[in-house]
């Protein structure tokens, strides 16, 4: 028997394993309406199997509309491990995950993709298991014009692509403070950024030694392939993250994410699901693939031995629709591309039908949410 992390993807057993009478059906089951496979072009194609990395499109259906045209827009999730080890110089890490990413957002550009998004700090192992400062501070990057954005810039103008771009935010202007940031670029143009808004304290994921909490509230990025929002990985443990940015017009969330088997595998495919069927719009969840192994020995402050891994990042990228299905995953060990067709009109359609929005009750539960959060709140508890 393969080990969990030897697992390709549980779509893949399945569909090994099922008779094929039943396969259809129980896939219904689990994911809902189908997405139809898209057919990616041939150049897409070779590029993936040249520079191995997995290619999989796949489309959401939605009804026509007398008085609306569709809104389609290509999504595309990249997932990744990092290039060189970790006690490589700085540079040359961030150099060969800047080459690793731009051409596979060649192979997204071949397969006409709108918005792109990259895994939560893209350009960097997750050193934050460490709590070591020392060197991983040092791939801290100006949100607005570091490195990084610069390259994303030349990437979202040479393809006319959106690109969501994760990144350790270094902010000189503000006293050097560092951020888990996801930058904003259109049309070539920085547009914006959001901060992490959940600062995890569980396990390994040490990132509250590092930044704090976000301040740039819930932003819904209007770009020309519909409204876009970023809820950065733990914060889709947060149903009123997912929440605001819907309050704010989201028509598509991303939650690019760093996350290892142990921890959240079972929760994965259910959160950003929920949320899209919370909230009534598409929600992309990405994660990072592979171990990543540092230098130096650190504790999980479990009474367990030290050690100098992360543990297992399960890949498993997917996207969800309003109306509760989804596509199947990407791989849980390798680079990928999943690209994804949607029509935006699907979330009025999806509204319309379950009112959800409508039947919220916003008002009731301000007034609870305020009164729950004051310090002397009394829980409600009848016995
Ligand atoms: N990167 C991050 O916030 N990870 C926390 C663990 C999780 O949310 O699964």
């Amino acid at each position: 028997m393969a080990s969990i992390a030897e697992i390709e993807s549980v779509e893949e057993i399945l569909n090994g394993h099922l008779p094929e009478a039943e396969r259809e059906a129980v896939r219904k089951i689990l994911y809902g309406k189908e997405t139809k496979p898209l057919t990616i072009p041939q150049a897409a194609i070779s590029l993936a199997e040249k520079e191995d990395f997995e290619i999989k499109g796949y489309a959401f259906a939605a009804a026509q509309e007398q008085l609306r045209s569709p809104r389609i827009v290509r999504v595309g999730l990249i997932q990744n491990k990092i290039v060189v080890p970790t006690d490589r110089p700085i540079k040359e890490q961030r150099d060969a995950l800047h080459q690793r990413i731009s051409t596979i957002v060649k192979a997204a550009a071949d397969a006409h993709v709108n918005i792109i998004c990259f895994q939560e700090a893209w350009t960097m192992p997750f050193a934050f298991c460490t709590r070591e400062k020392k060197p991983w501070c040092e791939f801290a990057e100006a949100a607005e014009d570091g490195p990084t954005t610069e390259l994303v810039k030349d990437l979202s103008k040479q393809f006319n692509m959106v690109i969501i771009s994760p990144i350790l935010e270094r902010d000189s202007l503000h006293g050097d403070t560092i951020w888990n940031t996801a930058v904003v670029v259109s049309r070539g143009r920085y547009l914006g950024k959001h901060r992490k808004n959940h600062i995890p304290r569980v396990g390994d994921f040490n990132e509250s030694s590092y930044y704090f909490e976000g301040n740039t509230g819930h932003p819904v990025f209007q770009t020309e392939f519909g409204k876009i929002a970023i809820n950065i990985c733990y914060g889709r443990h947060h149903p009123l993250n997912w929440f605001m940015f819907g309050a704010n017009g989201a028509e598509i969330v991303f939650n690019p994410s760093a996350t290892v088997g142990e921890l959240s595998e079972p929760l994965w495919g259910i959160e950003a699901r929920n949320a899209a069927i919370a909230n009534s719009y598409f929600t992309c969840a990405i994660n990072r693939v592979g171990t990543e192994r540092f230098p130096n020995e650190f504790t999980s402050g479990n009474g367990q031995p030290a050690h100098k891994d992360f543990g297992h990042f399960y890949g498993s990228s997917y996207v969800a629709a309003p109306d509760g299905s989804r596509t199947p995953g990407l791989s849980r060990t390798r680079d990928g591309l999943l690209i994804v067709e949607m029509d935006l009109n699907l979330c009025r359609q999806v509204r319309d039908v379950w009112g959800f929005k409508m039947t919220q009750r916003l008002d009731m539960y301000a007034t609870s949410i305020a009164a729950a959060a004051e310090p002397n709140y009394e829980p409600n508890i009848i016995s």
